[in-house]
């Protein structure tokens, strides 16, 4: 099923196109990479499907059936908390729990459970209750993840999300999200430098040139 295609879609900065004619689908239950050098507008291509930002040109449109409120974004840099964030880990992934009128997604006892869950797969319950910005890199990096997680949404955007994680910490990410699209059947969109780690991992790739042509390669 195509849960969002994008069809003919223009759109730039400042009057300079950077994204040109491009035409895709996403298909409900896909692990999806989106590759290319630095400044192809990758992260302009998650922005126009998140709606954040509207093309000069073109549509992109979700299947019917698709709720928006279930998407969740970790944005390029999630783990750029600085020392004095005061939240502690726990607190931040436990805040994913609630929507946006401030309600809870979940009863008590679930959300806990969830949330312990989440925490043990991404490697940081034993850190739960260390503040944020007391955090490495990488274990910011997993604690954006695991917020987003928390949020149980159909469809998952990721921006860079392997940065600053180690290789162990890498396979294990690429591993959880795989076995999220086939079992539960989630929609997995990730921006990554890392094709070659990834490929296995992956439905398919879209790749932006970042040049006057755009290509999008299937694998
Ligand atoms: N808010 C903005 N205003 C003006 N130009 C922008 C803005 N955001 C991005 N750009 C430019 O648009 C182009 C695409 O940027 P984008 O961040 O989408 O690329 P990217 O492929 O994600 O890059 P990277 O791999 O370095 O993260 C770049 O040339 C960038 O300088």
């Amino acid at each position: 099923m195509i849960l969002c295609s994008l069809r003919d879609i223009v759109f730039g900065y400042e009057n300079e196109p950077v994204i040109r004619n491009v035409s895709v689908d996403i298909h409900a239950g896909e692990f999806i990479a989106v590759s290319g050098p630095n400044g192809a507008a990758k992260t302009t291509l998650l922005k126009l499907i998140l709606g954040l930002i509207k093309p000069w040109s073109g549509s992109i449109q979700f299947t019917p059936e698709f709720s928006g409120s279930s998407v969740a974004y970790v944005p390029q840099q999630a783990s750029s908390f600085n020392s004095g964030f005061p939240s502690k880990v726990i607190e931040l992934v436990r805040s994913g729990c609630y929507t946006e009128l401030g309600l809870f997604r979940l009863f008590h006892r679930e959300q806990h459970a969830l949330v312990e869950e989440i925490l043990r797969e991404v490697g940081l319950w034993e850190l739960r209750n260390r503040k944020i910005g007391e955090l490495s890199g990488g274990q910011k990096q997993r604690a954006c993840i695991a917020r987003a997680m928390v949020q149980q949404p159909d469809l998952l955007v990721l921006d860079e999300p392997v940065t600053g994680m180690d290789a162990a910490s890498r396979v294990r990410f690429y591993e959880w999200m795989r076995n999220l699209v086939k079992t539960q059947g989630k929609t997995v969109i990730m921006v990554t430098h890392g094709l070659d780690e990834a490929r296995d991992y992956l439905d398919r790739v879209i790749y932006l040139e970042g040049k006057e042509e755009t290509d999008h390669v299937s694998i």
